[in-house]
């Protein structure tokens, strides 16, 4: 993989460089709640043009369903990005279209330039190779060379990370290089005993991890989403809780090899549960009330881990050597439901454990509630990323920078 350094060393004064960032920050509204994945990126974004690039910048924010939608604009982010460098930051309202080509055609050596959500084009994440590689020529045309940094994304087969890369000359950014580096410790030498902690909204993603990661860790939490398809695998009713039905037998699987293999899995035993979820713009108090985690009642979801799993999975990090998490461990947003990531986040604090947070909002759920970054061993900015990359999959982002 080339380095960014071995880019700047080769020059590239006078030339539009594309950089696939992972712009994909948490909005109330148009304001950034977690500039996290910004700040991850400036280095990059400055290093290149110092060097006198004309630097184009590409992200996508959230889940737009190919077409333009306001709610998903990178215009905040980029307004960000500007204030982090010092300097003004132009904005292309479309991706590819008329605003993209003037605004990149209008660059002066040094100056950036973020052009508007990839996902606002149905080409980015096709699952149709030729639709996919049509959008990575129309991409092409705004630059001459490549810097991968978006490693937040580098497990999704999209247009901007896995084909575009194919059609410039490329390099890793600095980002991607950290990220990697400290991954693939946790994939070779790991201290033990090594504890994985599992949370979050995206569950249909991250079950598929579990399978890999019960060869690797000795002690696997699950919180946030992801526990109740294992609390319904269990045989417990959950209400309307967050479920990925489909997903149940093969979490039985998972409960029976982890016990054939030796590895301890730890599930909620009590949970905050409401009648619908909270209100994150006003915050108005949700009033959850906590039950035991096998009587979730029909017409409740739950929103949070208890008080009793947070003693308990505070207990069960306080004596591990490394601990990796992803996903917050409830909907940490709404005040009421934010203690149990919290006493995640103390624990691992406390604990002197290397430890590993992983995930847009995992990392964002640190920063918001108040807990010095600092504190922890690394703070990825890859949630799905960091997952698929420590199950020892072939992240398409990473092999196209490869060849
Ligand atoms: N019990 C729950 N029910 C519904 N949503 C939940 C629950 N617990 C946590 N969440 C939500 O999960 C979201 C974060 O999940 P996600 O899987 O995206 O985390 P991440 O891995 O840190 O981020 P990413 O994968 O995007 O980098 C938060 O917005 C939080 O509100
Ligand atoms: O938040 C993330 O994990 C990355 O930005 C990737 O987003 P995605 O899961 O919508 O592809």
């Amino acid at each position: 993989m080339k380095t960014i350094d071995e880019l700047l060393a080769e020059g590239v004064a006078g030339k539009r460089v594309f950089v696939r960032a992972d712009l994909n920050v948490p909005l109330d509204g148009t304001t950034i709640t977690d500039d996290g994945r910004i700040r991850a990126v400036r280095p990059t974004v400055s290093a290149l043009a110092a060097a006198g690039a004309r630097v184009v910048v590409a992200s996508h924010l959230g889940r737009p369903k190919g077409a333009p939608d306001p709610a998903f604009s990178l215009a905040p982010a980029a307004a960000r990005l500007g204030e982090l460098l010092g300097s003004e930051v132009a904005f292309a309202t479309d991706t590819v279209g008329e605003s993209a080509r003037a605004t990149v055609a209008a660059l002066t050596d040094g100056q950036v330039a973020v052009i508007e959500n990839l996902r606002f084009n149905a080409g980015e994440t096709s699952k149709d190779d030729a639709e996919r590689g049509a959008f990575a020529d129309q991409l092409a045309e705004l630059a001459d060379l490549y810097v991968g940094d978006g490693f937040g994304a580098v497990h999704r087969k999209h247009a901007s990370v896995f084909d575009l890369p194919a059609r410039l000359p490329h390099a890793a950014g600095g980002l991607i290089a950290t990220e990697v580096g400290v991954l693939k410790k946790l994939t070779e030498d790991v201290a033990r005993p090594y504890a994985v902690v599992l949370g979050g909204a995206k569950v249909s993603d991250k079950l598929g991890v579990i399978d890999h990661l019960l060869e690797k860790a000795d002690r696997i939490l699950i919180g946030g989403g992801m526990a109740y398809t294992f609390l319904k695998a269990q045989g417990h009713e959950v209400g309307i809780s967050l479920l990925q039905e489909d997903q149940v037998p093969a979490v039985q699987g998972y409960l029976k090899r982890a016990v054939e293999l030796g590895v301890e899995f730890v599930l909620p035993v009590d949970v905050l549960v409401a009648h619908e979820f909270p209100d994150l713009k006003t915050k108005a108090p949700a009033h959850p009330t906590t039950v035991a985690a096998d009587a979730i009642p029909a017409d409740q979801e739950g929103l949070d881990i208890g008080p009793a799993t947070r003693e308990l999975y505070a207990a069960k990090l306080a004596d591990a050597a490394t601990v990796f998490w992803n996903g917050p461990m409830g909907v940490f947003e709404h005040p009421d439901y934010a203690e149990g990531t919290k006493a995640v986040a103390q624990a691992l604090v406390d604990s002197p454990a290397f430890s590993v947070v992983g995930g847009g909002d995992s990392a964002a759920a640190v920063r918001i509630l108040g807990f010095d970054e600092n504190a922890f061993g690394h703070i990825s900015t890859g949630g799905g990323a960091s997952l698929e990359y420590l199950e020892g999959k072939t992240l398409p982002g990473l092999a196209a920078l490869e060849d």
